[in-house]
């Protein structure tokens, strides 16, 4: 695969926004950009949904919130503030309350009051001291936003609060009870440990006023239902939203006291600090605003309530665990999350892929499409894999419209966290406009084009193709803008059709089949992804390994480096090329030859140690493969070599010819180069007294060497000379060195024999010592070896002569 090689630098990416607001834009900008507008929406009765999305510290909450700095309020408190300004003077009297998503109800009685009260918010109802918690929260709220909308006036409103989180794949009310000590049913790590640290003025409860008594959350998870027909028009088939059945909604009659209950609500809110964010959020928060729309001259009759809910969603920030260095409960957070958010980008793409499926039909068929066609060409929308998607599903097949806020952080966040933010961006601006409910009927290419000009028309959208926004996603529904913005179908014979139970199994059947499909496919997914990180973590060991393995090797050549250096600056010191040394010193015209020899010698060390270290680490390398022990292969050369030596004495009752000393010979370690010692014993064979005299390196000069070919008496000759040289050798054994010998008459014999390194710095070490050791011998012992070899020479003339 060399060309996939050769491509591993991604192409660049470009990604497109509606808008792209820089670091510097103030917190007024960005709400009267991105948020006023959905503001106007629901309080003309159309619902929109707002969240942001971004990894982990990049911002999200600061801007749903705001900071400390005045004027940084963020997007939800100046939300609070533009209705209630907007509103004032057009506040209901709140005998009707809403339930579940669009359900009304009477309220009882204490709740139906227009005043500003404690009880207005719903605290007595809920029998909790909530109003405690309040009282001592300061409603110092200067940092305001001005910001009034034009309403019809011949209307009322009242403005209902819910705040939920969404915490490892449960759904919780931050409004539910508070109680001030008593006992909790819930775990503490549930409750107070969940308190947070706010950085907002908005939601931040001041340390030096916080409530004296502890705040302990009774929390119990909310299950979420769907919504039952009695709630929706489900005339034409479009499926009801999901509810959290039980969440507390609170009337509010003022923007400060509203954020007076969102603080309270903010304290119960899952926040901890990671590596990443000190304060991150562990939970998708969702505010739900909704505002109860009622013409004054019906104010009576339930059915006129128009009922639209503006939700702000905080969600939690994707994160890279390793990034983070999540462990334990972080992690499991960490992972539904991330599964959450995974499966929010899921729906994106299944619904912009069944858009896409819708546009071909109608384009294949001239605008006039078969309800069950286009049925057959859907996918399911895999929102009840995640409560997140569960609750917020009406918004994106019902009614209301979408705004997603894209947060980036170039600074501190990886690369692919950042494209994966970008993707899922660029994802969810492709979800087109068009309202699920036109499916069903055939559109006409003209009305077609009157319902883009309607959405271009409102200045939502000034893209050449309206049905293609960016960022910005329009969800139109059954009383969405997409529905307002169309005519009624000239033709809806379609909708006649008498609707077949064989055919609704059967679609059933494949929803459950895909659904399925999509279940194994995410299976496949977790485990592709657990395995990759096995191996990961394999390979990480095994890179610390080998880290070691080297870190030692390195270590080891260091040593043997200085034992090397302490070779030649001994050797250096014996022959007196530097300091003043207690060798004697040699002859002038010996000494160069010697100082070769030494260093000569010194390198064979070295190059013998450079030989050992690397076969110590091929040997660690190597080590799943087990090789036979050099230590049992040295003593059993120990042992060959002590047979032929005593073989050698019993037979001639003199020492085996050899120059090494039994140290020597008991440390040599059997190696590759073990020719080398056979070449050298060759040498030895050569070897004749007259020889000692010379100058070292004529031994060194290259000799013919071929025994085979040597006549009997030659031989004979030469095994009467190793006679005398063993006779010699062993005659000098017992010398010690530099010991009571004159300086001036004594020569210096090196040791020829090359010796191996042990395994073991120390027996290198005392290897070198060994090599740099010269043995002196007397002026009389030269004259024996001499006369030792006068009568070898006068031997082998002899024999000569009788051949
Ligand atoms: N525009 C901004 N100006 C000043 N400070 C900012 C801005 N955006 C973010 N911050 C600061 O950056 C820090 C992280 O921001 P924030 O908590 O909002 O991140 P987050 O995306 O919500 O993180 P998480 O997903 O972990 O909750 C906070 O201290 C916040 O005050």
């Amino acid at each position: 695969m060399p060309s996939s090689r050769l491509s591993t630098v991604p192409p660049p990416s470009i990604y497109t926004f509606s808008h792209i607001f820089p670091p510097a834009t103030s917190q007024f900008d960005f709400f009267t950009k991105t948020t006023l507008p959905l503001v106007k929406d629901v309080l003309e009765g159309q619902s929109g949904l707002l969240f942001t999305y971004g990894v982990t510290n990049s911002g999200k909450t600061y801007t749903i919130q705001g900071g400390s700095e005045h004027g940084s309020a963020g997007i939800l408190p100046r939300t609070l503030d533009v209705i209630f300004n907007s509103i004032d003077g057009l506040h209901g009297d709140g005998r009707f309350r809403p339930v579940r998503l669009q359900g009304i109800e009477h309220a009882p009685p204490e709740l139906s009051s227009s005043q500003s009260s404690t009880a207005s918010f719903g605290f007595a109802s809920a029998g909790v001291s909530l109003a405690d918690v309040l009282l001592d929260v300061p409603l110092d709220d200067t940092d305001t936003d001005t910001t009034t909308l034009r309403l019809d006036r011949n209307h009322e409103y009242t403005i209902w609060l819910s705040y939920a989180e969404v915490y490892n794949e449960k759904a919780y009310d931050l409004f539910a009870s508070v109680d001030d000590g008593t006992p909790s049913t819930t775990s503490r790590s549930e409750s107070s440990a969940g308190v947070p640290r706010p950085t907002s003025t908005f939601l931040s409860v001041p340390a030096g006023n916080s409530h004296s008594k502890p705040v302990v959350l009774t929390r119990k998870a909310l299950p979420v239902k769907p919504c039952p027909p009695s709630d929706y028009d489900a005339s034409d088939g479009t499926p009801g939203g999901k509810y959290v059945a039980g969440l507390r909604q609170i009337r509010v009659t003022s923007a400060a006291h509203a954020k007076a209950l969102l603080r309270v609500g903010q304290m119960h809110r899952q926040v901890f600090g990671t590596l990443a964010n000190s304060q991150s959020s562990r939970s998708h928060a969702l505010v739900t605003i909704k505002v109860l729309r009622v013409h004054r001259g019906e104010r009576n009759d339930p059915t006129s309530i128009q009922t639209s809910r503006l939700t702000l969603v905080d969600l939690a920030g994707s994160e890279r665990t390793k990034h983070t260095h999540t462990t334990g409960e972080r992690l499991r957070e960490a992972g539904n999350i991330n599964k959450s958010l995974m499966v929010l980008g899921q729906c994106m793409e299944t619904m912009r892929a069944n858009q896409r499926a819708v546009a071909r039909s109608l384009a294949s068929q001239g605008g006039r499409v078969d309800t069950r066609d286009v049925k057959k060409g859907l996918a399911v929308v895999p929102f009840r894999h995640s409560k997140l998607t569960e609750i917020l599903m009406d918004y994106f097949v019902g009614e209301g419209r979408a705004v997603m806020i894209v947060n980036i952080n170039p600074y501190d966040t990886g690369y692919d966290e950042n494209s994966h933010v970008m993707k899922f961006a660029a994802l969810a601006r492709e979800v087109c406009t068009t309202a699920p409910t036109a499916v069903s009927r055939a559109i006409p290419a003209s009305l077609q084009q009157q319902s883009k000009k309607s959405v271009a028309g409102n200045g939502r959208s000034t893209d050449a193709v309206p049905h293609r926004r960016k960022v910005t996603i329009s969800i139109g529904g059954r009383s969405g803008r997409g529905v307002k913005d169309e005519e009624p179908s000239d033709d809806g014979d379609d909708d006649e059709e008498p609707i077949n139970p064989l055919v609704d199994a059967l679609f059933d059947e494949i929803e459950n089949l895909r659904i399925q499909l999509f279940e194994s496919e995410m299976h496949c997914a977790i485990i592709e992804a657990e395995t990759r990180e096995e191996v990961i973590q394999e390979m990480e060991e095994r890179m610390q390994q080998m880290e070691k393995m080297y870190n030692r090797r390195l270590m080891k050549q260091l040593e043997q480096h200085e034992l090397k250096m302490d070779a030649k600056i001994d050797m250096l010191h014996r022959t007196g090329t530097i300091g003043k040394s207690a060798v004697a010193p040699r002859s002038s015209h010996e000494q160069p030859s010697e100082i070769l020899e030494d260093i000569d010698e010194a390198d064979e060390v070295e190059r013998s140690i450079h030989d050992q270290g690397d076969s110590d680490a091929e040997s660690e390398l190597s080590d799943l493969s087990p090789s036979p022990s050099p230590l049992a292969a040295k003593g059993k050369r120990q042992q060959q070599q002590q047979q032929q030596l005593a073989a050698s004495t019993n037979g001639s009752q003199l020492p085996a010819p050899s120059l090494r000393s039994e140290d020597e010979e008991s440390d040599s370690i059997p190696s590759p180069s073990e020719t080398a010692d056979e070449h050298e014993e060759d040498e030895i064979e050569d070897w004749s007294p007259d020889e000692a005299s010379q100058p070292r390196q004529t031994k060194k000069a290259p000799q013919p060497r071929n025994t085979r070919a040597k006549p009997a008496a030659q031989r004979t000759s030469r095994s009467s000379s190793r006679d005398q040289v063993a006779l010699l050798v062993h005659q000098t054994e017992g010398l010690s060195i530099d010991e009571g010998i004159d300086s001036d008459d004594s020569v210096v014999v090196l040791p020829q024999k090359k010796t191996r390194t042990s395994t073991t710095a120390a027996e290198g070490k005392k290897k070198k010592r060994q090599l740099s050791k010269k043995v002196l011998v007397t002026e009389d012992e030269i004259e024996r070896a001499a006369e030792a070899n006068d009568g070898s020479r006068q031997l082998r003339r002899s024999v000569r002569g009788g051949r």
